[in-house]
C-alpha cells in the first residue's frame, strides 16, 4: 500500500532576484514497509523536499504540489490539530547532525519522554517504562543509566541512537532519515543502518533516506529517486539504477564512487561528467 504520495512538488524561496525554486516538479511515492532512497548532490532539494512533506519549511517559502498525501489523507488541507496527530506521529524525521539536533540542556531520558507526553496517553510511570525499553531497543547499553545522560555525555553513535528512540517513540509508519549517518564514523554508520533496516523489518514502517552516499543505498535501498538541481532526475530499483542508469547525472555519481579511484584520487561528480561528455 502507498503511503507517502507526492506529485509535482514545488518549493520556492524568495530571493534577491526573485523566487529561488528549491524543488522542481518532483513526484514519488513511498510504500508500506519499504526504503526509498533520495540520492543527489547538495543542494538538490533532497531535504527540502521532505521538509515540505513534514509542514516544517519557513512560513516564508512557497509550496505548490498536485498531490501531497499521507496514507490517504491530504497533507496540503490538514487542520492544525489534524497535524499534530500525524507529523511527529506517524510520520517522523530524523536529521544529520545528532548532537545539534538534541537539546544540550536536558537528559535524554527527558528529551524521549516530552515526544511520550506529546504524542501519547501514557501516564508518568509507564512512559518511564517505555522511555527505558526505547533506549534498550536502539541499542543504548545500559539505558537506566543512560536515560539521565545530557547529550555531551553520550558519544555522536549513541546520540543518533537516542534520536532514533525519539523518532521511532509513537511507532510511525513512515521514518525520513536526513543523511542519519553522515556525521558518524564508518563503523557507527553500518550499525545505524543495520538498526534503521531493524526497525523497518520488526514494524514496518516505510523509510525515506536521503544520502549522498551509493555505498549506503546499495546495501540498504529497494527503490532510487536521484535528484538533481531541484529536480527528479530518474527513478528505479536499486539494481537498475546501479546496473543501467539512464541518466548521465546518475553514471557520474556512479563513476564518482570510492571504489572507481584511478591514480591514488578519488574522482569527483564532474570527473565523471567530464568522462561521460568524453564518450
Ligand atoms: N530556508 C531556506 N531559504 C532559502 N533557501 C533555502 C532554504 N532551505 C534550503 N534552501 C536552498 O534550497 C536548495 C536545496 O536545499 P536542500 O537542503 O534541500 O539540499 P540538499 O539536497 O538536501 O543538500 P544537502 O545534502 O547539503 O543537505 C539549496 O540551494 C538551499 O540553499
Amino acid at each position: 500500500m502507498v503511503l507517502l504520495s507526492i506529485e509535482n512538488l514545488v518549493v520556492e524561496f524568495p530571493a534577491s532576484t526573485g523566487w529561488f525554486r528549491a524543488v522542481d516538479g518532483v513526484s514519488m511515492s513511498v510504500n508500506e514497509g519499504e526504503i526509498l532512497a533520495i540520492v543527489g548532490e547538495s543542494g538538490s532539494g533532497k531535504s527540502v523536499s521532505m521538509l515540505a512533506v513534514m509542514g516544517l519549511l519557513p512560513p516564508a517559502a512557497r509550496v505548490s504540489a498536485d498531490r501531497l498525501e499521507f496514507d490517504g489523507k491530504d497533507l496540503r488541507s490538514l487542520s492544525a490539530r489534524e497535524r499534530s496527530k500525524i507529523i511527529g506521529r506517524e510520520i517522523s524525521m530524523i536529521f544529520q547532525e545528532p548532537i545539534a539536533s538534541l537539546n544540550p540542556s536536558f537528559t535524554v531520558g527527558y528529551q524521549i519522554d516530552e515526544v511520550l507526553k506529546a504524542h501519547t496517553s501514557l501516564l508518568g510511570r509507564e512512559r518511564r517504562e517505555r522511555v527505558l525499553e526505547l533506549l534498550a531497543d536502539v541499542g543504548i547499553p545500559d539505558p537506566a543509566v543512560k536515560r539521565d545522560s545530557y547529550p555531551h555525555q553520550l558519544s555522536g553513535g549513541q546520540c543518533q541512537r537516542v534520536m532514533i528512540a525519539m523518532a521511532v517513540a509513537c511507532k510511525p509508519k513512515l521514518l525520513l532519515a536526513d543523511e542519519p549517518t553522515t556525521a558518524l564514523d564508518v563503523t557507527i554508520q553500518r550499525q545505524i543502518l543495520d538498526l534503521l533496516m531493524q526497525l523497518r523489518r520488526e514494524t514496518g514502517l516505510g523509510l525515506v533516506l536521503i544520502t549522498h552516499n551509493l555505498g549506503v543505498v546499495a546495501a540498504t535501498a529497494d527503490r532510487v529517486v536521484v535528484q538533481y538541481d531541484g529536480r527528479k532526475m530518474e527513478e528505479g530499483d536499486v539494481v537498475s539504477i546501479f546496473e543501467s542508469p539512464r541518466h548521465e547525472y546518475t553514471r557520474a555519481l556512479l563513476a564518482a564512487l570510492p571504489e572507481r579511484a584511478m591514480g591514488g584520487r578519488l574522482p569527483s561528480v564532474a570527473d565523471g561528467l567530464a568522462m561521460e561528455q568524453a564518450q
